[in-house]
C-alpha cells in the first residue's frame, strides 16, 4: 500500500457528491474506539521520490491514529454516525503521530506551499503546527461574523447543516501557493468553499489533506485539485 494517496477529483462529478445516505445504520458503542480504513482507496501509486522508510513511518502513523477515532451515533443530529477525532489531541504521541503524519505526507505529495489555510474548528488543531514544521505561514478559515476588517464570504452545504464561510482580504497575496486542511472531507462542502476563498483572494490551490475522508460521500468530487487524506472510510462496531 502507498503511504502517499491522492486522486485529482473531478469537477464534473460535483452531483454525485449529494448529501449522503449513511454507512451501516450500526449503533456502536461510542465508548469503544473503531477503525476508520486505513491509507487510502483510489489512485494511490507511489512515486520514485517516496522513501521507503518514510512510507513505512507513515504506514506506523496511520495505524496509530485509526485506533485513536471514536464514534458517536446520531450526533449532531439523527442519522449523522459522528466521527471524534479529540482522543488525538488528549495523548501527545498521538498528537505528534497526526502532525509528523502530515508533515511526510505533505512534503512527499507536493511543492512547498506558502502558506497552509485550515477551517474552523477542528482544522485550527492541527494546520498552525503543520505549518511551523513544514516553515510556512497559516491562515484562519473562519465562521461567518469572526474575523475583522474586510472579509471575502462563501456560502456552503456540509453533512448536517450550511454555514458561511470567511477569509480575510489580506490573508492570501496573489499568486501564493496555498494547501488547505482539515480534519475531515464528509460531502467536501467545507473544503469546496475554503478553496473558492482562496482562489477569490488569487491563491493557487495546490490541494486539499484531511485525516479522514467518509468516501461515501464522495466529497472529493467537489474539489478541483489535489486531494490527500490519511484514513478513509467509515465503520461502525456491533
Ligand atoms: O465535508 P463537509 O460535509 O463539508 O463536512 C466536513 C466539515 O464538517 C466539520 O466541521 P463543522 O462544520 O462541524 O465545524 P467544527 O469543526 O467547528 O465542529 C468538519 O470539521 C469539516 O470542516
Ligand atoms: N460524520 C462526521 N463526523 C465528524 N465530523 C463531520 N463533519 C462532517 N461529517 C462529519
Amino acid at each position: 500500500m502507498s503511504g502517499l494517496a491522492h486522486t485529482r477529483s473531478h469537477p464534473n462529478d460535483s452531483q454525485a457528491a449529494a448529501t449522503g445516505s449513511h454507512p451501516p445504520a450500526h449503533k456502536p458503542d461510542p465508548t469503544v474506539q473503531h477503525a476508520a480504513q486505513g491509507g487510502l482507496s483510489a489512485a494511490s501509486a507511489s512515486s520514485p521520490s517516496q522513501q521507503p522508510d518514510a512510507l513505512n513511518e507513515l504506514e506506523s502513523l496511520k495505524l496509530k491514529l485509526k485506533s485513536a477515532l471514536r464514534q458517536f451515533p446520531d450526533f449532531p443530529s439523527p442519522g449523522i454516525l459522528f466521527e471524534d477525532i479529540l482522543p488525538i489531541f488528549a495523548d501527545p504521541a498521538l498528537h505528534d503521530a497526526l502532525v509528523r503524519a502530515l508533515e511526510l505526507h505533505v512534503s512527499q505529495a507536493y511543492e512547498k506551499p506558502d502558506v497552509i489555510v485550515g477551517l474552523e474548528a477542528r482544522g485550527f488543531l492541527f494546520g498552525p503546527s503543520l505549518a511551523l514544521r513544514l516553515g510556512v505561514g497559516f491562515a484562519p478559515v473562519r465562521k461567518k461574523g469572526k474575523l475583522p476588517g474586510p472579509c471575502e464570504t462563501a456560502g456552503y452545504q456540509k453533512e448536517y447543516g450550511e454555514d458561511f464561510f470567511q477569509i480575510q482580504a489580506d490573508a492570501i497575496k496573489p499568486g501564493q501557493k496555498v494547501l488547505i486542511v482539515d480534519d475531515i472531507i464528509a460531502t467536501g462542502g467545507s473544503a469546496a468553499a475554503a478553496g473558492a476563498l482562496v482562489k477569490k483572494l488569487g491563491g493557487q490551490v495546490l490541494g486539499y489533506a484531511f485525516l479522514l475522508e467518509l468516501d461515501f460521500l464522495k466529497g472529493r468530487a467537489k474539489l478541483d485539485a489535489r486531494v490527500d487524506t490519511l484514513l478513509t472510510g467509515q465503520m461502525a462496531k456491533e
